[in-house]
């Protein structure tokens, strides 16, 4: 018998473009949503956006509630479920860069409230994705919850976003390459599922992407577009996986140790793009395809150094060598990288 099963949860409206932040409310109106909405954000997103949403609410005769939420933790998902039941919220909007979308979407995921996303960075691909990721004591749990049912991405907010959070995007979608190429090793060497699908659709929006890169220029509202495309369709392999798989390989385990142990972290973005060239490079080697990596961030003025990234070697090499212990998920980094090979990666790539 046959006895497969599968649900793929996507959103119903995605708006993007010049000036869509004025059809937030449109966009919401369109999914029947009942009840009060409480708009998430955290302070820079707020002034940017989320209080011109909340008037857009206020207007219609909405009676909008507003949580401002300065930390990506538990807790911070704790307060903003406190305080959507004391204001008994119908439905949330999550106005930001990944951790207040991320806060909102676990928020409203636990108290099975519908959620709206309207990113104020193309920062990271999260911002459509049905998972969400926050670390925790000396972990991270990436959880499955609701994505959202509507994504509203203004590219003229968007673009006027300091530069740095859209080379932050790019380099989420470069990490796809070797994402999908863990994901793959993985299905070998340990039976995980693996979609054919959602892995195709991960790499080749890697590749559209770099193929773009001389159109993703700073101050070209164009390259917000680009990206913002790029991320959504990334969201939407994430989804249809049903796993951040197709986007989150060792790149994003070094990323998450960085976050972890570094003493001033750099965006998530930047440091999944480093990561990447060096586990590319343990994928293929010294004559393999890392060089690719290092130069498509390279041409998008993402970082490629641990200089780059304003963190010093040494917390480099103890990321790598520790990042096997992140999460249970299996990548080319195996049971963990020893000291020297661990050095000899990051030198011979160029990172440190
Ligand atoms: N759930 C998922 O599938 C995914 C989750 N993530 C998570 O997202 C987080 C990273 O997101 P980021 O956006 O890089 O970090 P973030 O949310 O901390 O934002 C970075 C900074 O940009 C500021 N900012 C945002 N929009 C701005 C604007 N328009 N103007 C000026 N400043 C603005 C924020 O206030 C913040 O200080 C990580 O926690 C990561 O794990 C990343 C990818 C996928
Ligand atoms: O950042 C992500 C994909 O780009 C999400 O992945 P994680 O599951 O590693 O948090
Ligand atoms: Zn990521």
């Amino acid at each position: 018998m046959f006895d497969k099963s599968t649900w793929i949860r996507l959103p119903r409206n995605v708006v993007v473009g010049h000036g869509v932040l004025e059809q937030t409310l449109d966009a919401v109106d369109e999914l029947h949503l009942a009840g009060r909405p409480l708009v998430v954000s955290s302070p820079t997103p707020h002034a940017v956006a989320g209080e011109r949403v909340v008037d857009q609410f206020e207007d219609a005769g909405y009676d909008p509630a507003e949580v401002v939420i300065d930390e990506a933790s538990f807790d911070a998902v704790q307060q903003v479920i406190a305080h959507a039941e004391d204001v008994d919220a119908g439905f949330m909007l999550g106005v930001g860069g990944g951790k207040a979308i991320d806060i909102t979407k676990m928020a409203a995921d636990d108290l099975g409230l519908g959620f709206v996303s309207v990113p104020t960075a193309a920062s990271h691909d999260g911002i459509v994705s049905g998972r969400g990721s926050v670390p925790e004591g000396d972990t991270r749990h990436s959880v499955a919850a609701e994505p959202p049912l509507a994504v509203v991405a203004d590219t003229e907010v968007l673009a006027e976003a300091p530069w740095r959070l859209t080379t932050a995007g790019c380099a989420d979608i470069i990490s796809n390459y070797t994402a999908v190429r863990d994901w793959e090793l993985a299905h070998r060497l340990k039976n995980v599922p693996y979609s054919e699908y959602a892995g195709a659709l991960s790499q080749m929006t890697a590749e559209m992407l770099v193929d773009s890169a001389s159109s993703i220029k700073k101050g070209l509202e164009e390259s917000s577009w680009i990206v913002v495309k790029a991320l959504v369709s990334s969201g939407v392999a994430m989804s249809i996986a049903d796993s951040s798989r197709p986007a989150s390989g060792a790149e994003h385990l070094f990323s998450h140790q960085l976050d972890r142990i570094a003493p001033d972290p750099a965006l998530h973005g930047h440091q999944v793009g480093v990561g990447a060239i060096m586990t590319e490079y343990l994928h293929s080697g010294p004559k393999g395809r890392w060089r690719d990596v290092r130069d498509a961030l390279g041409a998008i003025g993402a970082p490629t150094t641990a200089n780059e990234l304003g963190i010093d070697d040494e917390t480099v090499i103890e990321a790598l060598t520790t990042a096997h212990e992140i999460r249970d998920r299996y990548t080319v980094l195996g049971d963990g990288m020893s000291e020297e090979a661990a050095i000899e990666a990051a030198t011979v790539t160029g990172v440190v």
